[in-house]
């Protein structure tokens, strides 16, 4: 015999299922209704037989067996139809999703004061950066933003000593050579992160000693620790460093190391809790909680020294500060100067890493880019002579390279906004597709760049083909083309990403005379990591051989 409890609650939960269904079905009407009011018509519904995207997420959920990809192959093939297309979501309520360059256009700028980015993001970030510039919407981003903007100014961009002394941190990573001038090779993409970590800290916290290490030796430890596993080899690495270290230093990099595993730690684990969407605080482990104690002690006492700085007048008055002193001269508010500054940090190390990553693969595999673009940086850049700001921005095929890059591989490939009042946006609805869609207060948009770049109808027939040269051969219409988005929310880190980037490539180029895929069949598979960022899923395995 059934408890009764057990069948009051079976009752209680098909009554809360009628309930969202007939919720969900009413606001379908009033949907329609409003939209027959704007002169609006509806978007291609892509739900399919089977409600609640369960078919999307039994997809996803084979993707091991299948072998397919989340974007070229699930989320592509929601786009047979139209550009625009509605769904409707596991909690009944309609999405949309959209690659199409005028709706992105006015969700970002025309119509900017109709949608947020929604409160999921502040919860999910919560842990780590709190209320700050890339977790909130209103008057505090605005507050926000007009106190990073003078930060990100011209002069204020990349302490480029710093990007000098990480590149130099990791091409001495890279290892020695063989009698053929070849590196070993390995993973590249650990390198990478604590390289734009380590330009990242200094910029902001001023914090790590640059002038001993940096991560060197962290980084050989990744590079050495485990596949090549030579000591002479990390001897030889470690003395070409300089990385002699005394107990002082010894203590940094330990802290330092403590801090750069804490934060992969955490950007893991705020992965996890994207993925869980409503459910996000049950993903958290001892482990994520642990490593946000560990940034928040790591961060406490730069905090201070900031603030004392900031209020002594000799030491304010110095030309070199760091980012956080200098937000420390607008707030003394200790909570907001660490999640601002952790906020600047989660926006920028994995971003700038993965086009890196992306970066050297496509070098890897294409040779006739690698030797067009070394010999215009051996030209532009003889060694020796100092890479500033303005020879890097001005080096036209080093800037078509990166936006190649960033157009077949922009590093956040989706994104969400939500309405946050009854609206519309231009096209996507009716027969032909160009008609207004109505949008409801509270729907989520969801927008793919990753597609729209790759739009044949819009780039042409060889939109899947990497080739730098397309962005000489006329203009291209700037909404098609979003890797850093657009509008008032644009990325404040566009300048600082593509300088590091291209100083870090400059400096391999002009050390390395060719670069070779560990496995090149492999790599020209392409394979995506998926989480906040889009990186090269296999790793960037590759070697270099030295310039004779
Ligand atoms: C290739 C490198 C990068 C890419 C592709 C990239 C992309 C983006 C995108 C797409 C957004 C918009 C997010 C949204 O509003 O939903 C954004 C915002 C932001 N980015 Fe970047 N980013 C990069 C590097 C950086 C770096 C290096 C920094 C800082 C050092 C940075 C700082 C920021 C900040 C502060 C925001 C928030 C702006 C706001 O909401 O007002 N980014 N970035």
């Amino acid at each position: 015999m059934v408890p009764f409890l057990v069948l009051q609650l079976a009752f209680l939960v098909v009554c809360l299922i009628i309930y969202r269904l007939i919720n969900s079905a009413l606001e379908r009407i009033d949907h329609k209704t409003a939209a027959e009011e704007n002169g609006c018509l509806e978007a291609v519904d892509v739900t399919g037989s089977f409600p609640w995207g369960f078919r999307r997420l039994w997809r996803i959920l084979r993707i091991k067996k299948t072998g397919d990809d989340i974007l070229d192959d699930i989320i592509f093939s929601d786009f047979e139809k139209a550009w625009t297309v509605t769904f409707m979501a596991f909690d009944g309520n309609a999405m949309y999703l959209t690659a199409d360059p005028a709706n992105l256009q006015a969700m970002l700028a025309t119509q900017f004061q109709d949608f947020e980015t929604g409160k999921r993001r502040y919860d999910v970030f919560k842990p780590l950066i709190g209320r700050s510039i890339f977790s909130t919407d209103g008057a505090f981003w605005e507050h926000s933003r007009a106190m990073f903007r003078p930060q990100f100014a011209r002069e204020n961009i990349n302490d480029l000593e710093v990007t000098d002394k990480a590149s130099s941190a990791l091409i001495t990573a890279l290892g020695p050579t063989n009698d053929s001038g070849w590196t070993s090779g390995g993973e590249l993409m650990p390198l990478l992160y604590n390289f734009t970590l380590d330009t990242a800290v200094c910029t902001i916290y001023n914090a790590w000693p640059t002038e001993e290490l940096l991560l060197t030796k962290v980084q050989t430890d990744f590079l050495f620790g485990h596949s090549v596993d030579s000591q002479e080899l990390m001897m030889a690495a470690e003395s070409s460093a300089g990385a002699q270290l005394s107990p002082e230093v010894e203590a940094q990099r330990k802290e330092a190391q403590a801090f750069t595993e804490a934060f992969t730690t955490v950007q893991a684990g705020l992965i996890t809790r994207i993925r869980m969407q409503s459910l996000y605080w049950l993903g958290d482990g001892i482990k994520f909680r642990r490593a946000i104690t560990t940034i928040r002690r790591f961060t406490a006492p730069i905090v201070q020294q900031a603030i004392d700085n900031a209020t002594s007048s000799a030491k304010r008055d110095e030309k070199k500060q760091s980012l956080m002193t200098n937000l420390a001269t607008q707030t003394q508010d200790r909570t907001e100067l660490r999640d601002q500054t952790l906020a600047i940090l989660v926006a920028g190390r994995d971003t700038t890493s993965s086009m890196l990553g992306w970066a050297l693969e496509r070098l890897a595999i294409h040779d006739d880019v690698f030797s067009k673009l070394r010999s215009t940086v051996l030209q532009e850049f003889p060694p020796g002579e100092e890479i500033t700001f303005s020879k890097l921005k001005g080096c036209r095929y080093l800037q078509h390279f990166l936006m190649e890059v960033l157009r077949l591989h922009p590093t956040v490939p989706v994104n969400q906004r939500m309405a946050v009042k009854d609206t519309t946006l231009p096209v996507g609805g009716g027969p032909d597709h160009q008609s207004p869609i109505a949008i409801r207060k509270g729907t989520i948009i969801l927008f793919t760049v990753y597609i729209m770049h790759r739009r044949k109808d819009l780039w042409g027939p060889d939109a899947l083909e990497f080739r730098p040269e397309r962005w000489s051969e006329g203009k291209i219409p700037a909404w098609q083309y979003l890797p850093f988005l657009g509008g008032p929310r644009i990325c404040l880190g566009q300048q600082f990403a593509l300088t590091e980037a291209g100083y870090l490539l400059v400096r391999l180029l002009q050390e390395f005379e060719a670069i070779e895929p560990m496995d090149r069949a492999e790599m020209q598979k392409l394979k995506k990591g998926l989480g906040v960022t889009m990186w090269p899923g296999d790793g960037t395995n590759v070697r270099f051989r030295k310039a004779s």
